[in-house]
């Protein structure tokens, strides 16, 4: 009986007397123990040191990993399945058949364990009195009566077919910018780059045949500063070139500053107060630029005389009209130099070759010194003037 007193009693040692150590084992005798060993305490129990430790401490491990595995609030649950985790379990169970409130209720009570618990363990202590403080599990009907937030979500899910007919969300709003900027990065793309043909790879190119080396002889003689490019004088096009016959401007006579910056067209820098405007101002003034009182008949030998050298008016004939372009010579946009080559001779051809364009007879109007004749028309009439040519 006193075996059997010391099995009922609680687990408590008491007291261990560690009495007798022989050759490296220990001769325990347990007074009072009461762990549980009925032969212990009646008969001292002899065994290893070493014995104990390692079955104690096999002992704690195999505790420690099952109240790791199953902490103490499921313990309740562990010994009456109908309970707790039951209720996991035939959510598990619902969400497979496809029932969607108890799917989200089953993901809740997957994703919330402790408030699970938490729950559970409020529940416990107010419809309890007991003081156990394991917890234990919570009835389905109090859980059931608690209100979870799941309308919402079960609407959303449950009405996937009608979701073109619900409204749609508060934000953005229906015509704000970010809606238009999600719904154009829902639309289709267009294709992309990469369906199209892709572009040749170097590697293709390096299979072509490689471009005809040019050598010299195929070249073509590039016009230079030396020999111009010319537009034919007989098509449509006016020739706004240099003449092919004209050298470099770099005589003037002497009598006025010479202009001698060209640019690629063969126009020159005009000296200040030359422009086109200025002898335009000039021609309006009124003064007298032919250089004659009146209009005269000119021969040729006249003409050739007033070449503009010596002191003398530079006259040029176009079209059977002598001009004074002594004073047009610094307003010449294509230089003094070109317009004296005409100087003293008919200048038609020259200036055809170079700007058939330009009215000459409105810009050297006040110029006119008059009209050409021939040697013997001008004996025949000697005396006369031009009027009585007419
Ligand atoms: C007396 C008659 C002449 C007048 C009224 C005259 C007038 C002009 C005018 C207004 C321009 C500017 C054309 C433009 O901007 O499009 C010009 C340019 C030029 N002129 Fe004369 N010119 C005359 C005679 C000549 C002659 C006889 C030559 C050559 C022998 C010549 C050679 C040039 C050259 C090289 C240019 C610059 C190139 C160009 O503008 O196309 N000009 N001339």
């Amino acid at each position: 009986m006193e075996d059997s007193a010391a099995v009922a009693a609680s687990f408590q040692l008491s007291e261990l007397d560690f009495s007798l150590i022989t050759e490296g084992r220990v001769n325990v005798r347990l007074c009072r123990c009461q762990i549980g060993w009925p032969s212990v305490h009646s008969h001292p129990f002899q065994a290893s040191l070493q014995d104990m430790l390692v079955a104690v401490s096999l002992l704690a491990i195999s505790l420690s990993i099952l109240i790791y595995h199953h902490p103490p609030s499921t313990w309740r649950a562990l010994l009456s399945p109908a309970e707790g985790p039951a209720r996991v379990i035939e959510a598990e169970q619902m969400s497979q058949n496809g029932g969607p409130v108890q799917s989200v209720s089953a993901r809740q009570e997957r994703t919330e364990p402790q408030a699970y618990t938490d729950r559970e363990t409020e529940e416990t202590s107010t419809s309890s009195s007991s003081p156990q403080t394991t917890p234990k599990a919570v009835p389905s009907a109090p859980l059931d009566s608690v209100a979870i937030p799941t309308f919402a979500l079960v609407a959303n899910e449950s009405s996937d077919e009608d979701e073109g007919d619900l409204p749609p969300p508060s934000f953005p709003a229906a015509n704000s910018a970010q809606r238009t900027s999600v719904q154009s990065s829902l639309m289709p793309s267009p294709p992309t780059p990469a369906s199209m043909a892709p572009p040749p790879s170097p590697a293709a190119s390096s299979l072509m045949a490689p471009p005809p080396r040019i050598v010299p002889s195929n070249l073509r003689a590039l016009p230079t500063f030396s020999e111009p490019l010319r537009m034919p004088t007989t098509g449509p096009l006016p020739n706004r070139g240099p003449a092919p016959n004209r050298a470099p401007s770099v005589s003037n006579g002497g009598l006025t500053p010479s202009v001698k910056t060209t640019n690629a067209r063969g126009k020159v820098l005009l000296s200040p107060g030359h422009s086109p405007l200025d002898w335009a101002s000039l021609q309006r003034s009124g003064k007298n630029l032919s250089g004659v009182p009146s209009l005269i008949r000119v021969t040729p030998s006249q003409l050739k005389y007033n070449n503009g050298r010596k002191e003398k008016p530079a006259w040029s004939s176009y079209q059977g009209k002598v001009y004074n372009i002594t004073p047009y010579l610094p307003f010449h946009p294509g230089g003094e130099g070109e317009l004296r080559r005409a100087a003293g001779k008919d200048g038609t051809k020259l200036f055809m070759e170079v700007h058939p364009w330009v009215n000459w007879e409105n810009m050297l109007g006040e110029c006119v010194v008059g009209v050409m004749v021939s040697e013997e028309q001008a004996q025949s009439i000697a005396g006369g003037s031009l009027e009585d040519m007419d």
